[in-house]
């Protein structure tokens, strides 16, 4: 039976931790689905290139205000997949071609593996082998609901109009219609992206708001600003389906979980988009088979991505990204990553898997994770929201800056937007931001990096020069807003 020194399962962040130093052992890669993961194929990379599209057609369709007389003239749908997926697929086969021809240390099985002993394996196709150290990158897929009406088998084949991120950007044409379910990022993300260009959006939300795990006051600001551009019904969920080729027919219901909503009539769709949220990959790794820990539904790891067993670490055995983390993002997969990178090389200098002790071990940083919504208008906030920190009991500070009354707020007609920050009354710590409007995803970032440094909020605001009359002069006048104890 071959035997690695490593297997890696999972080639999304997973991915980036095979370097030259790792050259000196037998290295195995599994990766069942794309090369390079969710991000790169079906996520961030695509969503946010289809972004760029879609703000250029929204801005030429609205902008009277400014005096101008500017129109969107259409969507040349196969273009706009084209050049995404055009940039994206050579990079997809490159990753694979590079790990499967490239590298004589590193064995690729672009098959499912998982655990059939704490050290042994089995790909789908039956073979067998094993590793003394293991990655767990396997990350995490939709969640498909049980709608009925709705063949979850079916969703995301050929032909049947009930997708999820992984089909819905490579669709043959744009529908005329469409419906998404959901009220989180993917669903504000992909309602930008589809009705911008062009396509009837409806969405589903079955509670009273959209972003509702973000600030109050982005979620309330949030839901309204989207609802003036996209059609949107609160508290409503799916009844029936009947899936036809004409399209799917939704009868509609109250959620119960906004009083009094009213119900929407039936509505007869080209495409349901299902946005409700993702599952760790834990199903189907036999991860009983290794003795695994599952906490929340992902597999359970320490400070050090150490993955444990009965609350200890197993040695030799890391997990990173959306498989093990409690954030489901792109930056926090990488992180974690390189934490796993360099607790490797540790555990391997060491000489034994599990052998390198605690104090050789590098910690993961979960302090101050940002996090951004790429829709219309755009959100972005880090730390705390304002409900965590009054229930922490911190005595707090809060200003809301409106963009509105900002210079480039001005130049912008911007009636919406806002920076809030969060800081605390004595430390002068920020303890959370939260932004909405145009480029929130950047002005954001000072306020990351005061919060990761512990720049106190009254020095940011006065002792470096902020470029007048940029947007950051919001961050500027938020940070001058908030009133501390002398
Ligand atoms: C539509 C969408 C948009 C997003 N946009 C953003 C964004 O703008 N910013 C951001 O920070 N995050 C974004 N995210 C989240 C981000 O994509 C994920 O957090 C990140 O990709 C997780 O990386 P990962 O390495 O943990 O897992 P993945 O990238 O999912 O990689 C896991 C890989 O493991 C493979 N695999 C699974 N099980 C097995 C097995 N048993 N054997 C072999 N292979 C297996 C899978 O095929 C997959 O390729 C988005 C997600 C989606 C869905
Ligand atoms: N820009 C970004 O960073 C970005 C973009 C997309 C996704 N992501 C990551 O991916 C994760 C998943 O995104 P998402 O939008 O799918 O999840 P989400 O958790 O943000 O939102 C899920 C939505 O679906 C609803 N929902 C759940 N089950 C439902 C059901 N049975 N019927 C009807 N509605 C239901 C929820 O109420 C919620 O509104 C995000 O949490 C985020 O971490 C990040």
């Amino acid at each position: 039976m071959t035997h690695y020194d490593l297997l890696i399962i999972g080639t999304g962040s997973g991915n980036s931790i095979v370097d030259e130093r790792f050259d000196c052992l037998r290295v195995a890669i599994a990766e069942a689905g794309l090369f390079g993961g969710t991000c790169l194929n079906v996520g961030c990379i695509p969503t946010k290139m289809f972004v760029h599209t879609a703000d250029l057609a929204a801005a030429a369709a609205d902008s009277s205000a400014f005096g101008i007389r500017t129109s969107f003239g259409g969507a040349d749908w196969p273009a706009i997949r084209d050049r995404v997926f055009g940039r994206i697929d050579p990079i997809e086969a490159g990753g694979r071609e590079y790990r499967t021809n490239r590298q004589p240390n590193v064995t690729v099985y672009p098959e499912h593996v998982r655990f059939t002993g704490p050290k042994s394996f089995t790909t789908a196709s039956g073979t067998e082998f094993t590793a003394d150290r293991v990655v767990l990158a396997a990350g995490s897929r939709a969640q498909i609901p049980a709608l009925p009406g709705i063949d979850t088998d079916r969703v995301d084949t050929p032909g049947y109009p009930v997708m999820t991120n992984d089909t819905v950007m490579r669709m043959s044409a744009l529908p005329e219609t469409m419906t998404i379910v959901g009220g989180g990022f993917i669903a504000a993300e992909f309602a930008h992206v589809f009705s911008a260009l062009g396509v009837d959006v409806t969405v589903l939300v079955r509670g009273e708001g959209l972003l509702t795990a973000a600030d109050a006051t982005v979620t309330e600001r949030f839901t309204r600003a989207f609802s003036a551009h996209h059609r949107v019904h609160l508290g409503t969920q799916i009844r029936q389906a009947e899936v036809s080729a004409d399209g799917v027919r939704l009868q509609l219901e109250a959620s119960g979980r906004v009083p009094d909503s009213p119900v929407p009539d039936d509505i007869t769709t080209d495409v349901v988009l299902l946005a409700t949220g993702r599952v760790p990959n834990i199903d189907g790794l036999g991860l009983d088979a290794a003795g695994i820990d599952v906490v929340a539904g992902r597999v359970a790891v320490d400070d050090h991505q150490r993955v444990l067993s009965d609350g200890a670490p197993l040695p030799g055995v890391f997990a990173l990204g959306d498989i093990s983390s409690p954030h489901l993002l792109k930056h926090v997969a990488n992180h974690e990553a390189r934490i796993v990178q360099a607790n490797l090389l540790a555990d391997i200098a060491a000489g034994a898997p599990g052998a390198a002790p605690d104090s050789a071990l590098e910690t993961t940083n979960h302090r101050a994770v940002p996090a951004a919504v790429f829709s219309r208008p755009q959100v972005a906030s880090v730390g705390a929201t304002e409900d965590a920190v009054r229930a922490s009991g911190a005595e707090y500070t809060v200003k809301i800056q409106e963009y509105a009354d900002v210079a480039y707020g001005w130049a912008l007609e911007d009636t919406t937007g806002f920076v809030k920050i969060i800081a605390d009354r004595s430390t002068r710590q920020i303890l959370g931001a939260h932004l909405m409007g145009d480029e929130a995803s950047m002005i954001v970032q000072p306020l990351i990096q005061a919060m990761a440094f512990g720049l106190p909020a009254d020095r940011m605001a006065r002792e470096q020069y902020w470029i007048h009359p940029a947007l950051p002069e919001a961050v500027e006048n938020a940070l001058l807003g908030l009133e501390f104890t002398d």
